[in-house]
């Protein structure tokens, strides 16, 4: 079971984690790393590092541990003797699948599927699943252009060259603040922060605004309606400055919070218009759902709820999914073989794990054990903003996926620091925002323990 609470001997990172960062560092680039964990110890929802240290872990590895450490019921999956075979002979699943695939995927991505999605296709992380879904977009939006023309020797002949016709001017539109990955393609689509994007070329694809908001927002309604407005003027600007420029956009992509950008939240009526705009422009609306999905808004997607008058065209996912991949209506399969492809197109084992998961969090009624821990944490913010207005303000939060922010950078990363000597590992993000992001299995009381030890910070700093 678990500790009864956090405990921290050393200094973190302690002395055996020092040893075993300057020997990976001899190996690779190390100056990231934290600690060294102790993945036999780290329980529940407390990571225990390698000197010991107990802490409560409520940015769970970038909020991507659905039901913390070490859960029982996951690791008897791995004591089941045929998913052993599954861990073993990892396949290339476009070409030799195991018996039981399309079963696996039923009872597992199908069963917790976007309303009105029957299709999937997995993939291996974040990044490679914004990055298909893109390409998705452009074969459907160019196969729209030909109107059942066939494909022409030129087109063929000058893709190979990079040039067009082949190769398309296409663009996906994103918004300032988003993250959807590193890998060059998606890249052109992350604006959160500069180190990520310094020194790689950028394609010349549109940006709009995401709403910024001021809170508490009952206080603010007239005005952040008005920022809604102003964004999506934007969007339609950039739609029209890009199709009339023959640069089509094929695809908006959009978290339905940006989370690397600093939690900004948007509102339901600001993503039911995007929809509509985003339709009436003839492009993929795309939903990137890596950070948000899985649970931790009280639903399996947050966007469920903006309540959109229709399904999202693509619905992605990553972190606590455990597989990468995506959702997306039917009109988007490809219609040749090996375009949406790659050796692995994701990996079994992770689908077995998630089947688990969602048995899990089915079993347990997981979703309102967040949206009552989500409450305690809301509350619990609330109050301190009213007590300590000048170190956590614009409390904000849906479900368990809550933020506030400090009054400077140095601040947040001092409150990120002690928070961490008290034996609570949190993280910032954004220039001003500290993210709580726990596995489903944080409860009421965990949240208690969080805001006792954030208050004993925020009395001190
Ligand atoms: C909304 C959203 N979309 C896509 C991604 C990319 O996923 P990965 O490629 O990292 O699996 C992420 C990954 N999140 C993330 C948090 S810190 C980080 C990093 O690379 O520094 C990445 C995401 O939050």
């Amino acid at each position: 079971g678990e500790p009864s609470g956090p405990s921290v001997k050393t200094p973190i990172p302690g002395p055996k984690s020092k040893e075993m960062i300057s020997e990976l560092n001899n190996i690779q680039f190390s100056n990231t790393v934290i600690y060294f964990t102790d993945y036999n110890k780290s329980i529940g929802n407390y990571i225990v590092d390698v000197d010991g240290n107990v802490l409560l872990d409520v940015y769970t590895q970038i909020s991507s541990l659905p039901l913390g450490y070490n859960h029982p019921d996951l690791l008897k999956v791995l004591q089941d003797p045929d998913n052993q075979r599954t861990f073993i002979n990892r396949p290339s699943l476009g070409l030799f699948p195991g018996q039981g695939w399309p079963q696996k995927l039923t009872s597992s991505l199908m069963a917790v599927a976007p309303k009105g999605h029957t299709q999937v296709t997995t993939m291996a992380c974040g990044s490679c699943s914004n990055e298909n879904a893109f390409k998705a977009a452009f074969m459907w939006y160019r196969n729209k252009q030909r109107g059942g023309a066939p494909i022409t020797e030129e087109e063929n002949n000058s893709c190979m060259m990079n040039v067009g016709p082949g190769s398309t001017p296409f663009t996906i539109m994103s918004f300032k603040g988003g993250f959807h990955g590193r890998t060059i393609g998606v890249l052109s689509t992350t604006h959160s922060k500069a180190i990520h994007k310094l020194d790689i070329p950028a394609l010349d694809w549109p940006i709009a605004s995401f709403p910024r908001y001021k809170y508490p927002l009952e206080d603010f309604v007239e005005e952040n309606k008005a920022e809604d407005r102003k964004c999506l003027a934007e969007v339609e600007e950039q739609f029209e400055k890009y199709n009339k420029a023959g640069k089509f956009v094929a695809g908006v992509v959009i978290e339905p919070i940006q989370a690397e950008g600093g939690d900004n939240h948007a509102s339901p009526e600001f993503f039911q218009e995007l929809q509509r705009i985003t339709k009436k422009n003839g492009a993929a609306l795309i939903i990137d759902e890596v950070q948000t999905g899985g649970g931790a808004s009280g639903k399996y997607w947050c966007h469920e709820h903006f309540h959109l008058p229709e399904p999202a065209d693509f619905v992605t996912f990553s972190k606590k999914m455990l597989t990468g991949g995506y959702y997306s209506l039917p009109e988007f399969r490809p219609q040749q073989g090996y375009r949406i492809f790659n050796t692995w197109m994701g990996e079994p084992s992770k689908v077995l794990l998630l089947e688990k998961v969602v048995e899990v969090i089915k079993r347990d009624n997981l979703l309102s054990i967040v949206q009552a821990s989500g409450k305690k944490l809301m509350d619990g913010l609330m109050d301190m903003s009213k007590r300590y207005p000048q170190h956590l303000k614009n409390v904000r939060g849906i479900g368990t996926f809550c933020a506030f922010d400090s009054s400077s950078a140095e601040k947040r990363d001092e409150i990120v620091a002690k928070l961490k000597e008290k034996g609570v590992q949190s993280g910032g993000c954004g220039d001003l925002s500290l993210r709580i992001r726990p596995a489903l299995v944080f409860q009421p009381y965990h949240a208690d323990i969080f805001l006792h030890q954030l208050e004993k910070v925020l009395k001190k700093i």
